[in-house]
């Protein structure tokens, strides 16, 4: 393919793979929050969860951080990988914080067959071998689904719980959605001179994200295991 046709690898792939990508940022547990009919315990499923999987992905940035600092060719990719694990610092204080308003002990929380299978495939990306643009691709995607989720919950006319305002702020704000667009530039660079073979392996990664989103959300939304 010639370079001006990969132009916009992840808008063309979006576009592609639209209804997958729909499924998983207009999941019926986000649109739940969004007209305020939460069942609440589904919140707090996903809150005990989500606490495990962000545990997990905080190894995998510093992973695509490690290959930044060996792929790169463009030193600022440091830095906004770097940005994007300092606010999981705060992510995570922030989730035993929300924990405890909630009653949910993320002591004794049993890892859902989703979330586990999920965290297992972040392990799979952490190995050196995986592509700096396929684990960017990735990384894109993790981040892209949540944003595009939570803000979601926020835009006018939206009945979201206050309760839950907090949460939709964290990963719908202008300031995640800047970080997001920051991820999509390089996610783009990347896939621009990326071999056909790697880009098929990107595409690829990038769909399993969706899945795995999907299930995410599905084990949230769902009836008590
Ligand atoms: C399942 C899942 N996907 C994406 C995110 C957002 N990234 C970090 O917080 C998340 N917290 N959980």
């Amino acid at each position: 393919m010639d370079p001006v046709e990969k132009n916009g690898v992840i808008d063309r792939w979006v576009k592609k793979h639209l209804v997958l990508y729909t499924g998983a940022t207009r999941h019926p547990f986000i649109l739940s929050i969004r007209d305020g009919t939460i069942d609440f315990s589904s919140f707090k499923r996903w809150l005990g969860q989500d606490y495990i999987f962000v545990r997990e992905f905080v190894p995998f940035s510093a992973s695509v951080l490690l290959k930044a600092s060996k792929n790169s060719d463009d030193n600022s990719d440091m830095e906004v990988i770097l940005s994007g694990l300092a606010s999981l610092s705060d992510e995570i204080s922030w989730f035993k914080q929300e924990a405890a308003k909630w009653d949910v002990p993320l002591s004794d929380v049993i890892v859902h067959k989703s979330n586990q299978n999920y965290c297992r495939f972040l392990e799979s990306l952490m190995l050196p071998a995986v592509e700096y643009s396929v684990v960017f691709t990735a990384l894109w995607a993790i981040e892209t689904v949540y944003q595009e989720s939570f803000s979601h919950c926020l835009e006018d006319g939206s009945k979201t719980p206050p309760e839950l305002l907090e949460a939709c702020q964290r990963w719908g704000s202008e300031g995640f959605g800047e970080f997001c667009c920051s991820l999509k530039k390089i996610a783009n660079r990347c896939l621009e001179k990326a071999p056909d073979e790697e880009l098929k392996k990107a595409e690829v990664t990038f769909l399993r994200v969706l899945e795995l989103e999907i299930e995410f959300w599905d084990m949230s939304h769902g009836g008590p295991k």
